[in-house]
């Protein structure tokens, strides 16, 4: 407008309104190089803090608080957080552009509004910017569509990729020489993903052009009118300055309003999978007011005709389970691989709901119990423990997090364990940093399961204590003391709390001295029995004792 003016008010002589117009266009100029470069740092800013501060800790309270772990066997749930993934500043970032994209619209309109005091014939071009934005969304939207189908072969990629630079894995895969064949699956799922993503890409970037072109067509023949406007004198000169002025303008309005809104809308990719998660973790959270764990146990835990299937599973793992765990006793399961032990394990500790049949506890079904009560008086060291690598006092106190900073209990539990030699070898002592990715000490396969005996042996008052394959990565002279500790352990809680220990193992020399063992074969119970009942019947025990006693006597 002041550009107008200026070149009107010079034609017609008039020299101080033409200098006050120019100062006003000076203005207008520096303003609008200020504003963009201000907003850009503000909306860094303001992504940076949401996303960091609040959307990933939600995000992740999101996942913790579904009451079971049956999700991490739904596809959709996991094609989710794959998006989801590191999406967080993207999130923020894109629901920011939102705003940028209601200001384009703004900026486009006053433009329109401009145009219209050149002629109103020009006007349409507004709806021609808009047809141009519908198609650009539409391509879009396509993006986003096939960003979520091929989750899948994404995360497969990402997995591939793990297996192939992580140490552990790594390993196995150099001696058996099968990193090209992974390397190969791995550009397989890449391309997989990426020929149906630049698909999509390409029929986005189609839709872009042609509206892009279409409003271009558009403008020039609004342009030639102006023009033929001004020949018969019916529009100034400062018209056509202003409508060219417009149309560079305009074309950098358009294009960042689509870039914007392609921003925005790509926001809506993660968008949907957050509220998905949001509905889905909502249904699936504990609701209704629960019974509180008993204080201890006198009765102990019960299966009755339990039956457990995994979802997406057809076979049943557990088929019609029932026995009975006094309060007190140290109970081992043994069985061949994939007889369905830990499966009974997780069912214990809420991890799944039985398909049929019921546990108790003292009577009471486990799932009336509140499952965080019912956890918070569980411990468990599970056979695929965790390496958490942070600091070696908080990777034990993370097993009772309220007595995390209690030396006399974490030097109690790394006792139990048999980790007082190795605390005294680490550097800074129960102070070093675990892990080499973060500067720290890297430990072997059996120190980390002592770090998880530790973890699990820090509650005091545990009514269930699992202890799945405790010494499968441990020598023989450490699994002999470990095993004498956990007993004398087991009963102490069992004189405490009525604590059932749960000891799940394939060395029969570690289980002899178990009150109940329970003999496992392919999802039900084979033998139950004393170690003198089970080897004096005869049967599947007795047989497996057997053939583990001579090879160690071989030894
Ligand atoms: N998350 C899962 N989804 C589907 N099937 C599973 C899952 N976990 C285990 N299974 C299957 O359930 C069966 C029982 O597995 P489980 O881990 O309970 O056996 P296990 O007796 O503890 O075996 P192992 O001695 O090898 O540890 C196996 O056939 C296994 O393939």
């Amino acid at each position: 407008l002041s550009t107008r003016a200026v070149i009107d008010q010079a034609l017609a002589g008039h020299s101080t309104e033409a200098m006050a117009m120019a100062g006003c266009a000076a203005l207008a100029a520096a303003a609008t190089v200020l504003g963009p470069s201000l907003e850009t740092h503000l909306s860094v800013i303001v992504a940076d803090s949401v996303a960091q501060l609040h959307l990933e800790p939600r995000i992740q309270r999101f996942l913790a608080s579904v009451e079971t772990l049956e999700h991490l066997e739904h596809s959709d749930f996991l094609d989710r957080v794959t998006v989801l993934d590191h999406a967080s500043w993207k999130l923020t970032h894109g629901l920011w552009s939102v705003i940028d994209v209601v200001f384009a619209g703004l900026r486009l309109l006053l433009l329109m509004l401009l145009l219209g005091t050149v002629s109103p014939v020009l006007l349409p071009l507004l709806v021609a910017a808009g047809v141009a934005l519908a198609l650009d969304q539409h391509g879009q939207r396509g993006v986003a569509r096939a960003e979520t189908d091929t989750a899948e072969s994404f995360r497969l990629q990402r997995h591939l990729f793990t297996l192939a630079t992580q140490a552990a894995t790594s390993k196995e895969i150099w001696v058996a020489g099968v990193g090209g064949e992974l390397a190969r699956r791995q550009r397989a799922a890449w391309d997989e993903a990426l020929v149906r993503r630049t698909a999509a890409r390409l029929r986005s970037a189609g839709w872009r052009l042609g509206g892009w072109l279409m409003f271009s067509l558009c403008f020039a023949a609004g342009l030639v009118l102006v023009l033929r406007l001004a020949a018969t004198g019916q529009a100034s000169a400062g018209d056509v300055v202003l409508t060219l002025t417009v149309a560079v303008a305009l074309r950098d309005s358009v294009q960042s309003a689509l870039v914007r809104a392609g921003v925005a809308l790509n926001a809506g990719t993660y968008v949907e999978p957050y509220l998905w998660l949001r509905d889905y973790v909502a249904r699936h959270r504990q609701t209704g007011q629960r019974l509180p764990a008993p204080a201890v146990l006198r009765d102990g835990i019960a299966f009755e005709g339990v039956t457990f299937t995994y979802p997406g599973t057809a076979r049943p793992v557990l088929d019609d389970v029932s026995f009975h765990l006094a309060a007190g006793s140290v109970v081992a399961i043994v069985g061949e691989f994939g007889s369905g032990k830990t499966s009974l394990v997780k069912l214990l500790t809420k991890f799944y709901t039985p398909d049929a049949g019921t546990i108790r506890v003292d009577g009471t079904d486990l799932s009336d119990l509140d499952t965080e009560a019912w956890r918070s008086r569980c411990s468990a060291a599970f056979q695929d423990f965790g390496r958490f690598r942070i600091r070696f006092a908080e990777t034990v106190g993370l097993g009772d997090l309220p007595h995390a900073d209690t030396a006399g209990r974490l030097a109690d539990a790394v006792a139990a364990a048999d980790a007082d030699g190795l605390v005294r070898r680490l550097p800074n002592g129960m102070d070093t940093q675990l892990g080499r990715l973060f500067g720290g000490v890297e430990l072997s396969g059996g120190q980390w399961q002592k770090t998880a005996l530790a973890r699990a042996s820090m509650r005091q008052g545990p009514l269930l204590f699992v202890l799945d394959e405790p010494t499968a990565s441990l020598d023989a002279p450490s699994e002999g003391a470990i095993l004498e500790r956990y007993m004398v352990r087991a009963r102490e809680l069992a004189a405490r709390t009525g604590a059932v220990t749960v000891i799940v193992s394939h060395r029969f020399s570690t289980i002899a001295g178990a009150d109940q063992i329970l003999v496992f074969g392919a999802g039900r119970i084979m033998e139950a029995g004393t170690h003198a009942e089970l080897l004096a019947l005869g049967g599947r025990y007795a047989d497996l004792y057997g053939i583990q006693a001579r090879a160690y006597t071989a030894n």
